[in-house]
């Protein structure tokens, strides 16, 4: 029988549970035990809706209080001695504080963990903090105690770990100069506890997560895996090391030879890598192919991947298994919870739930090829795979012969930075350091109940457009009574920076409940790119012009960028990243056209996600920065000189990218850089990054409200690294998540800062 498991099934539940169940318990409305009740019945329903799908073998582990990556901190006892508890083992308390810092009010305060991007995901992992004396000790029981909650329910289970090379490659050297890769030996023996704990408890099967086998990595680290599995492979339970999001290209040959019992890669991101591992893999060896896309919502095409299974089974046998392609924490849970989809977009779709039964259904076709249920399932999938193929839905010509008029011409500026920002600064008339905000405000829930009032025909078109007005008044009352330079509508109109503008475009779908966990207990819902994509008419200009009318200050407009909103979107699978984002780029630029003729003269395009799609290899980099870079330029270029292109990134290592980030030709770009102490700066500095930018002076992701001595001493780092004619004064990213009293509080301070700073290196 070819066993079907999963790698790990999304934990915020359905109805998105485990979020309201922990703001609940950050208000003070749910207690502990209340919130833990939640977890442990979400965890139940979760292994039961895996079991009935017809996975054999369940994920433990994969639930988790707000990150996998924090569960395995506490887990090896990695606490940096801000969060560390006076006595005895960390709680609930120490993992939420290292998650969201710990307000000044409270014993001094404490800021939160570095937060980045999971790999090319929209996920994002709070980075371990190594110290030079880093010890390791098993300090967090959750992992055992939800096998013994899973074996009293009546699973098979194979506990999930994120193994040890990969959640050190995640981690960061802190306070010290030294090689975090000399953490292993130490790291290694909790490792083994672990694995001897998980065999007296039962356990046959272990999943070890390394998808760092799927990077370029350095010698020394491959080295390091064998000297790892060489000490781990004595320890008790077998192991089945987990890669996806890639193939392992390089390092097919050190995870193929691994001493460990099974090994799981993606053949939805590399197919190719297919035939050279059966060749290459050790003849004891189990070996699981990612077949189901576990990052994208279109179901799968059942007689292509049973065509390599087939061929793979006939070779293995027994030894093979079948799975999502990486953990299902990037699916949304369950379609048949949406009732409003079309029945035609809702055939081609499949979530969590529906993968994993396309997984067991796989398993199945290769046991019992007549069985009637298999035969139905083939059939279904031959039909959706035709009827999208030949859809008007998808294939729009008009959209396609603008694409082909593109020329290069239409990708450039009229004039140089050098020119265009004379020409800004005479039109504009900022100070020196001008302060602005990254676009949104808090959206507080009398705003999303007012939207959700809209939505369901209970407040009409007028009365939420007139509710959003009063948002937008708010919010420019206060920004002058800061006295912010440059000024934001808020984008209390928007329930999501990519939702807001799909909903607007032709060629995307939506689903009411298809929510994914982005940090924390933060969702989003990303749109579904279903066909050729174009924009109908202006979305964001009335908005724009109610706010400039407002105030003699500038009002920046503000849009979300073509790669971004591909990024965070789902895409199509039948043409390539590059020609929707293109296509993207095309409805954007006529947006930021109409909002200059409309006499906006800032006009701010996000690219957050401009990072997050670099490819994971090196040798497919510059191909992405190509047209990545282009489809930005495209939208930013139809305006005239003296009008300003701002673009944002939040979460991003700019090493890698500062070259391209340059050729964008944004005139300010603001980005994130607090939590890092500025450390992100350094590659503008190396580069000597030409135009203007806005370094985040505070951490927009925690309550914690810094003082404006810290804002300025963050501000004076910046200023050693940037020209001071050049530099902006501004918040990590945008304010959403933050309620008023503590946004407020913060911008005082920034402004008090900028203030200072004006005066002391002017
Ligand atoms: C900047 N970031 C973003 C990323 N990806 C995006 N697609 N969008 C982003 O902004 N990736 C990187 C970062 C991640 N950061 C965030 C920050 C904040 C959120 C967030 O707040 N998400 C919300 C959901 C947003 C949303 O769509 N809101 C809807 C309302 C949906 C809802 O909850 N409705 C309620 C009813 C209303 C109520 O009573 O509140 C319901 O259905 O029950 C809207 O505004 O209309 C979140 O709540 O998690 C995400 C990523
Ligand atoms: N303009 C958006 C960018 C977030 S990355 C905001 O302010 O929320
Ligand atoms: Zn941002």
């Amino acid at each position: 029988m070819a066993l079907s498991h999963s790698l790990g099934f999304p934990r915020i539940g359905r109805d998105r549970e485990l979020k309201k169940a922990l703001e609940a318990h950050w208000k003070g409305e749910l207690d502990e035990a209340g919130l833990r009740a939640v977890g442990k019945r979400l965890r139940a329903e979760h292994w039961q809706l895996q079991k009935d799908a017809g996975i054999d073998l369940l994920p433990v582990g994969d639930f988790a209080w707000y990150d996998q990556v924090l569960s395995h901190s506490l887990a090896f006892g990695v606490i940096p001695e801000r969060f560390r508890p006076a006595a005895g083992k960390p709680t609930l308390d120490t993992l939420f504080a290292m998650a969201r810092g710990i307000s000044a009010t409270c014993c001094g305060g404490a800021h939160a963990q570095e937060m980045t991007k999971w790999f090319d995901t929209n996920y994002h992992y709070l980075v371990p903090e190594f110290s030079a004396d880093q010890q390791f000790a098993l300090s967090w029981e959750q992992l055992f105690e939800e096998v013994d909650e899973a074996r009293a329910l009546g699973h098979s289970v194979k506990p999930v770990l994120i193994g040890p090379l990969t959640y050190l490659w995640l981690g960061k050297a802190k306070g010290g100069d030294f090689d975090k890769l000399e953490l292993l030996e130490s790291l290694l023996p909790v490792y083994g506890e672990i694995f001897q704990r998980l065999a007296a408890q039962g356990v046959e099967w272990v999943q070890i997560d390394e998808p760092i086998l799927v990077l370029d990595l350095p010698q020394e680290w491959k080295n390091a895996f064998e000297r790892a599995y060489n000490l781990i492979q004595r320890e008790p339970c077998k192991k089945l090391i987990a890669t996806y999001f890639g193939g392992l290209e390089d390092n097919l040959g050190l995870a193929a030879n691994l001493p460990v019992d099974g090994l799981h890669i993606d053949l939805v991101r590399a197919p190719e890598q297919y035939p050279t591992i059966l060749d290459r893999l050790p003849a004891y060896k189990v070996l699981s192919l990612g077949v189901v896309n576990g990052r994208n919502v279109w179901r799968c095409d059942l007689e292509k991947a049973l065509e390599v299974l087939r061929h793979a089974h006939e070779r293995l046998g027994e030894r093979l298994w079948v799975a999502p392609s990486c953990s299902l924490l990037h699916s949304p849970v369950d379609l048949t919870r949406e009732d409003k989809l079309d029945a035609e977009l809702k055939g081609w779709l499949a979530f969590a739930v529906q993968k994993c039964q396309e997984v067991a259904l796989l398993g199945k076709a290769l046991e019992a090829p007549q069985d009637a249920a298999v035969h139905a399932a083939l059939e279904a999938s031959r039909a959706v795979q035709a009827a999208r193929a030949a859809s008007t839905r998808i294939h729009k010509p008009e959209v396609q012969a603008r694409l082909a008029a593109i020329r290069p011409r239409h990708a450039q500026r009229q004039s140089s930075f050098a020119e265009r920002i004379e020409q800004q600064r005479e039109c504009l008339q900022l100070p020196l350091l001008p302060t602005t905000t990254i676009g949104s405000f808090p959206q507080t829930s009398a705003i999303r109940l007012a939207r959700q009032s809209f939505k369901q025909s209970r407040l009409s078109a007028a009365e939420y457009t007139e509710a959003m007005y009063s948002e937008i008044r708010h919010a420019v009352q206060v920004q002058e009574r800061l006295g912010l330079d440059v000024l934001v509508h808020g984008e209390a109109e928007r329930n999501d920076m990519v939702e807001y503008f799909a909903e607007q475009l032709d060629g995307y779908a939506f689903t009411r409940f298809g929510w994914v966990q982005s940090y924390g207990s933060r969702c989003v819902k990303p749109a579904v790119i279903v066909g050729d994509l174009s924009r109908p008419k202006a979305m964001t200009v009335e908005w724009i012009k109610y706010a400039q009318g407002l105030t003699d200050k500038v009002m920046k407009g503000m849009l979300t960028g073509p790669v971004t909103m591909l990024m965070w979107s789902f895409p199509r699978e039948d043409v390539s990243r590059e020609v929707q984002a293109r296509q993207l780029a095309l409805a954007i630029r006529d947006e930021v056209v109409d909002l200059e003729a409309a006499g906006i003269k800032i006009i701010q395009i996000d690219e957050a996600a401009f990072r997050e799609g670099l490819p994971l290899r090196q040798a497919a980099w510059q191909h992405y920065l190509d047209w990545a870079t282009e489809a930005f330029r495209l939208t930013a270029s139809g305006v005239r000189d003296e009008t300003q292109i701002h673009t944002h990134m939040c979460y991003s290592e700019f090493n890698d990218v500062i070259e391209s980030i340059a050729a964008m030709d944004a005139d300010v770009i603001t980005i994130e850089t607090s939590r890092s102490d500025m450390e992100l700066l350094e590659a503008f500095e190396r580069f000597d990054y030409p135009n203007e930018i806005g370094p985040g002076v505070y951490d927009i992701h925690s309550p914690r409200v810094p003082d404006s001595a810290e804002m300025a001493g963050l501000l004076r780092k910046a200023a050693r690294r940037i020209p001071l004619e050049r530099l902006w004064v501004n918040p990590d990213c945008g304010l959403k998540t933050r309620a008023w009293p503590e946004t407020e509080a913060a911008l005082v301070n920034m402004v008090a800062a900028a203030r200072q700073l004006r005066v002391e290196l002017a």
